[in-house]
């Protein structure tokens, strides 16, 4: 097996007398497209956000690059290269899309936009810096021809893509998307697949959330399944279309070759 960059040590997450997450042990291989799946209420995001440090674990341990980042806040996790987007995008809907991009964390201590207006109260190189580097992510990822559009303005699918615009401001090493295909259009998530996948021949790690079983049983490998909580499956992608379990309860129909 590959290197892990990311390992879920025996992770539970209760709320009240209620575990939502019990007893996860998972490791993400290092250049992996990891897709989780799991019906409703599975603790799907509940993961995610015990792994982004949103939420912290009822007893586990979570390890990235083989140190251990259970006690650390989520904007420590980015700063080492964790990044993460939301089932829901978020964006401030009044600021234009190159606001939203270039108002991320950049990853580098001292490097944001706020920093630049205000500890100094002038536009200065590092504001160039950082809308340059907000250009090139735009571009990237299809967008820069709307870069002075309000961020509400734009479609859903585009918003998924500016949350990933946002995260790639940060350089991560890991990315956790959460449903990004929930949605979005046929051409925009062919947009975002095809993005994801050149992101990751550059050699960025994906552990993605997705409903959507084509997209998973495509574009992920390994798949892990979750069902109240616990991982019911964890294997290959081929392995997870020949399985019972999974075919009766996600696929319903071996998905076409
Ligand atoms: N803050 C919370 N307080 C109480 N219960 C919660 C909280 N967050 C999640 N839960 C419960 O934990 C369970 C797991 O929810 P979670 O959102 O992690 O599932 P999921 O697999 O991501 O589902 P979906 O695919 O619908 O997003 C659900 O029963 C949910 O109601």
């Amino acid at each position: 097996m590959a290197e892990a960059i990311l390992s879920l040590s025996s992770i539970s997450r209760s709320f009240g007398e209620f575990k939502a997450v019990d007893n996860v042990t998972i490791e993400i291989e290092t250049g992996s497209i990891t897709g989780l799946i799991g019906p409703n209420g599975a603790g799907k995001s509940t993961l995610f956000n015990v792994v982004a440090g949103e939420l912290s674990p009822t007893t586990g341990s979570i390890k990235l690059f083989g140190n251990d980042v259970t006690g650390l806040h989520p904007d420590q996790r980015f700063e080492l290269g964790l990044g993460r987007t939301f089932q829901i995008p978020r964006p401030f809907k009044r600021m234009s899309v190159l606001e939203n991009v270039m108002l991320a964390p950049t990853g580098q201590t001292g490097e944001t936009l706020w920093g630049a207006v205000f500890a100094r109260g002038r536009i200065g190189d590092q504001e160039q810096r950082i809308r340059r580097k907000a250009l090139e992510v735009l571009e990237f990822l299809t967008l820069r021809h709307l870069a002075d559009q309000p961020a509400g303005k734009i479609s859903g699918g585009q918003m998924k893509l500016l949350e990933l615009a946002r995260v790639l401001m940060g350089d991560p090493k890991v990315i956790l998307l959460d449903e990004p295909a929930a949605g979005v259009n046929p051409v925009l998530t062919e947009t975002l697949i095809e993005k994801i996948e050149e992101l990751n021949r550059g050699g960025k790690t994906f552990l993605i959330i997705e409903h959507d079983m084509d997209f998973v049983m495509r574009h992920c490998d390994p798949v892990v399944a979750m069902a109240e909580g616990r991982v019911v499956f964890q294997g290959t992608s081929s392995e997870a279309q020949s399985n019972p379990l999974l075919l009766d309860a996600y696929l319903g129909a071996p998905v076409d070759a």
